[in-house]
Order: structure tokens, then sequence, then C-alpha cells
């Protein structure tokens, strides 16, 4: 399973509805969505009723990733924004249980984030609760930084850790991807792959949609 997520932190904001539909239309499988509050992350970006628009205009899986300090009070917006999928951070949530209890208590699919310099351990006593496990491959705030080598040691780790826990739970990787890490993420174990830099700054989507998933097809094998 291929999932490419471009992130629309790096789409053109006075045409947010165009550029949703234009990568769906070239084979994008989900839309990531960067929700930075400026307290979390150095950053601030948008909140539910960008969601909201967006579902107006996609049937693509829409996956939110809150970088955010207390989610759980935001939580129920995005739910009910139209969310499928939620991750926060486990540096975020000090009871990270009962975040993913309300995420999945609402209907989406509940995942965990954990930045580059939080260690899998983080998830150990959650991990039978877990749709997916988003690992950053960059420090979160920003889009556009350089990949993060050791993420690479990471996402093989964790590959690992989910199948002996017999957990079906899918590895995101968030950062940096583009046309040179691709094939080594996709070889560590990762299956769903945000992308906003390496797809919103190229001028033809589906060109790019394309080529990144035949490098991911080289890094199965
Ligand atoms: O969560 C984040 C950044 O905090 C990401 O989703 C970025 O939006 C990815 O951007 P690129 O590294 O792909 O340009
Ligand atoms: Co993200």
């Amino acid at each position: 399973m291929t999932l490419i997520a471009p992130s629309i932190l790096s789409a053109d904001f006075t045409r947010l509805g165009e550029e949703v539909k234009a990568v769906e239309k070239a084979g994008a499988d989900w839309i990531h969505i960067d929700v930075m509050d400026g307290q979390f992350v150095p950053n601030i970006s948008y909140g539910p009723i960008v969601v909201q628009a967006c579902r107006r205009v996609t049937n693509m899986v829409m996956d939110v990733h809150l970088m955010i300090e207390t989610p759980d009070a935001r939580i129920p917006d995005f739910a009910k924004a139209g969310a499928d999928y939620i991750s926060v951070h486990a540096e975020a949530c000090p009871h990270l249980h009962r975040s993913l209890q309300l995420i999945k208590s609402l209907g989406p699919k509940a995942g965990v984030a954990l930045n580059p310099a939080t260690p899998l351990s983080a998830i150990e006593y959650v991990i039978d609760m877990l749709d997916f496990v988003l690992i950053m491959s960059v420090n979160p705030g920003f889009g556009g930084q350089k990949f993060i080598d050791a993420s690479l040691n990471k996402i093989t780790a964790l590959s690992k850790m989910l199948s002996e826990a017999g957990s079906n739970a899918i590895i995101q990787v968030d950062g940096g991807v583009n046309n040179d890490t691709m094939e080594a993420v996709t070889r560590a174990g990762a299956c769903c792959f945000v992308a906003g830099s390496a797809v919103f700054n190229t001028p033809d989507y589906k060109k790019t949609i394309d080529g990144l998933r035949k490098l991911s097809e080289k890094g199965k094998k």
C-alpha cells in the first residue's frame, strides 16, 4: 500500500479549493492538514474552518495533524469539521490514552505523532489503540525542511515494534519527503507519505505524484 498525502501547507491559499481538487485529480490518496497553534510549534496555520472548507470540495481522506497544545479541547471541532484521521503529538498529551479515546469516540481514526527526538517508547502502552503513527522526519512547524536521516532507523524500528505487537497501524512519514528520500523511507517501512513542498511546489502534480509512487515501488523491492 502506498498512500500519498499532499500537505496543503505548501498550497496556494488564494486558490485552496482548486489546489485540493487538483491533487485529488492527480491521484493523491489523502489530504494532509497541518494545524499549528504558535505554542506547540513556532508557527500558526489554520483551524477547523479550513478542514470544513476542504471537506466541501473533496472525497479524499482528510488527515488532520494537530501540532497544538491541549488538543483534547479542540478534537471535537476537528471531528465535526470532517476529519477522517486525527493525529496528536505525544509531547503535547500528558494523558495520551485519554486523547486517543476521545478521537475514537467521535469517529475518526486515531494516530500519534512523534517529534524527531521522541523515542518510540512513548507509544508502547497505547499501541493497541493506534490506527496510524506519524513519524516526524523534520522538526514540526514548517514545510520545506531537510529530511532528518535518523528517521530511517526510527521507521525501521517502529515497523518491527508494530509487527511484534500484532498491530496493523499505518506508518506515516512527514517532513522532507521528496524524490531524494521516497525510496529510502519506503524501504524503512513507511506506507503513508506526507509531501507538501515536493508536490505543491511543482508545476505538474500528476507527474510528481506518479514519480513519487514509482520511487516507492523501487523501495519495496
Ligand atoms: O507537519 C508538517 C510540518 O510541521 C508537514 O506536514 C509539512 O507540511 C511537510 O512539508 P514538506 O517537508 O513536505 O515540505
Ligand atoms: Co504534518
